[in-house]
């Protein structure tokens, strides 16, 4: 019990000393400068291309229509199968539209996010630098306490599902709602439990039809990967204006460890995601939401769909603002790859199975380096 105490004691204090990249970001665009313990480009030039706004041309990034999934036709419905067979083996990136959740839901949940950014570094203390684990962790950065180079990040961790957690709850977490007349809470749990209910139905039935995509019936990935139990975790990134972009990172590259995580953002872009060997911006249609294929659908598909390498870039002129829904298995399942999938000859088991637990702590408590994790994995 001591050890506990002593161990949560030693993280948050960490914290405070740090900074909030918000406020940091104040003062340095009064100087014109970022601190060198944020300057990318001199300790990861590998990730950084020296290129880092050198992009890609502009590509059509695939989209799927969801409502078409739906469909009496069955014409129609294999044909958006089929174009998410493509997106996933091709790009592991896709645009969902007609997805059915209302836009004032998703600008709620924006408005939610930037109020919690706006408190102070005091009332964000009893949501900082917890267990990777905990259900509600505020930070900055990616882990830093294990990194050398910072990120031009800041951001609030919440676990959805299968235990729906908000950060205006417990009561005691409502002294952050603001003194306004009518005192109402910066963030509310209501707005937040439709949000993650409504993201996870859209989830679950991408999930079917990938399912049937890769030739399994519909069910197999709910099924198999317990997905009534399945994991949710709400993550708010905040990116505040940054005067020397070309330095900085906002997140570095890396894929999602879950199965399909579902983004949103204000409306300033900085996600870019690897293709052919390229970096791609990623420009969100209206109301769309932006799908990431995770190391676990890699990991069931034996490698059929490969999860995609994305990073966060940043700008001098705006905050930017995206809300990240992961979505994964069952926190104790092991997952391997399907053996309908598997072929002894031709096509043998590509990865270890790991329970997804396992693996998210993995992922979490180490600094954020590509596909490192699924490497530890690889067979
Ligand atoms: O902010 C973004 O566009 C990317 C965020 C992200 O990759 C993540 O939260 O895992
Ligand atoms: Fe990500």
């Amino acid at each position: 019990m001591a050890a506990a105490t002593a161990s949560v004691h030693v993280e948050t204090s960490l914290i405070p000393l740090m900074g909030y990249v918000k406020d940091l970001a104040t003062q340095s665009n009064k100087l014109g400068t970022i601190p060198s313990d944020y300057d990318y480009s001199t300790i990861r030039p590998e990730d950084y291309d020296t290129d880092q706004h050198v992009v890609a041309q502009e590509q059509v990034i695939p989209t799927i229509d969801f409502s078409l999934l739906a469909s009496n036709s069955p014409k129609q419905r294999s044909r958006v199968i089929q174009d998410l067979a493509n997106a996933c083996r091709d790009w592991g990136f896709f645009m969902v539209i007609n997805h059915g959740v209302p836009e004032k839901l998703r600008e709620d949940m924006l408005n939610a996010f930037q109020n919690f950014f706006d408190l102070t570094e005091e009332e964000k203390l009893e949501c900082a630098g917890k267990h990777v684990l905990d259900p509600i962790r505020c930070g900055t950065s990616f882990n830093a306490n294990v990194e050398k180079v910072f990120f031009w990040r800041d951001f609030l961790k919440v676990l959805v599902h299968p235990q729906f957690h908000s950060p205006s709850e417990p009561p005691n977490f409502s002294h952050f709602g603001r003194d306004t007349p009518t005192n109402f809470a910066y963030y509310n749990s209501e707005i937040s439990l439709e949000y993650c209910k409504r993201t996870r139905q859209v989830v679950r039935e991408l999930l079917k039809a990938i399912s049937e995509s890769l030739g399994l019936e519909e069910c197999y990935i709910d099924k198999v990967l317990e997905l009534e139990s399945g994991l949710q975790i709400l993550t708010g990134n905040l990116y505040p204006p940054c005067p020397q972009p070309e330095l900085a990172m906002g997140m570095p590259p890396h894929s999602d460890h879950g199965l399909l995580t579902l983004l949103i953002e204000n409306e300033i872009g900085g996600l870019q995601l690897k293709h052919n060997g390229k970096w791609i911006n990623v420009q969100a249609l209206p109301n769309s939401f932006l799908v990431n294929t995770g190391d676990h659908l890699e990991i069931l598909s034996n490698g059929k769909y490969k999860s995609v390498l994305h990073r966060a870039v940043v700008n001098s002129k705006a905050t930017r603002i995206s809300l990240a829904m992961a979505h994964g298995p069952c926190f104790d399942k092991i997952v391997t790859p399907a053996p309908e999938l598997v072929d002894c000859d031709k096509n043998p088991p590509a990865y270890l199975g790991m329970r997804y637990k396992e693996y998210l702590e993995l992922q979490q408590s180490n600094p954020l380096n590509g596909k490192s994790c699924l490497d530890r994995v690889r067979l």
